[in-house]
């Protein structure tokens, strides 16, 4: 059975100089799953990391799921990268290629599981025909390329509409939200049929270095609306 929600720490706020400690940390503080946001400053006006850092946690001894967000432009070349270095599941943004059904069987063919990723103003009629490919949704609710924004209101809308998208075509797609989620709006995204948490700065940023369980506290402030909810 699908878990009710999951929580997806985006590495893009992490520590960088130790990064696979990290990764162990906020897994063993109780999150879901890692996040790679990775950003090829032509797609999105910023710059982040590739291939080799998913390849490198692999090796490190990561087994967790590792969801990738390709915030790039063109999107095969790296699609082949992140499924030889060890990518569970993928997204894209659909303007980043000129064929979406072929980059998402090229994902499938792989063997990771698919996504589209939608910026604000990119509308959901953008899946059509292809939904049967997906097993998640991406609803950005911030504009991609930088960590620390806040949550666009108009996304609660859009992720109503999503849901009732998914629901109604007996879909097993699991919807995303990615962008300035914090303990605090989570839980109306929720309510609004999120099920799959991104967050980076909200996490990341709470670190205490003196305490070796650093992440405990905030990943649970992060579940706890949605433990009341999912009762
Ligand atoms: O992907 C992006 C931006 O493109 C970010 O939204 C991060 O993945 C999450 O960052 P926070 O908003 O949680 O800091």
């Amino acid at each position: 059975m699908q878990q009710p929600f999951r929580i997806a720490p985006s590495i893009l706020s992490a520590d960088f100089a130790r990064l696979g400690q990290e990764v162990d940390d906020v897994l063993a503080s109780g999150a879901d799953m890692v996040h790679f946001d990775v950003m090829d400053n032509h797609y999105v006006p910023n710059l982040s990391f590739g291939a080799p850092i998913c390849e490198a946690l692999r090796r490190y001894g990561v087994t967790a799921d590792i969801d990738v967000h390709l915030m790039v432009s063109p999107v095969d070349d790296l699609i082949r990268a992140f499924l030889d270095a060890g990518a569970t599941h993928i997204t894209f943004h659909p303007e980043a290629t000129l064929h979406i059904d072929r980059s998402l069987q090229l994902i499938l063919d792989g063997g990771a599981t698919a996504g589209l990723a939608l910026n604000p103003a990119t509308p959901l009629s953008t899946l059509d025909h292809v939904l049967d490919k997906l097993s998640m949704l991406l609803v950005m609710t911030v504009n991609p390329g930088f960590g620390g924004q806040s949550f666009i209101p108009a996304m609660f809308d859009k992720l109503r509409m999503a849901r009732a998208m998914i629901d109604a075509g007996g879909f097993d797609i699991r919807l995303e939200v990615d962008g300035g989620i914090n303990p605090d709006n989570i839980g109306e995204i929720f309510d609004a049929g999120a099920d799959t948490f991104v967050s980076g700065s909200s996490i990341f940023s709470k670190r205490s270095d003196q305490d070796p369980n650093r992440y405990d506290s905030i990943i649970k402030a992060f579940r706890q609306p949605l433990l009341q909810r999912s009762r």
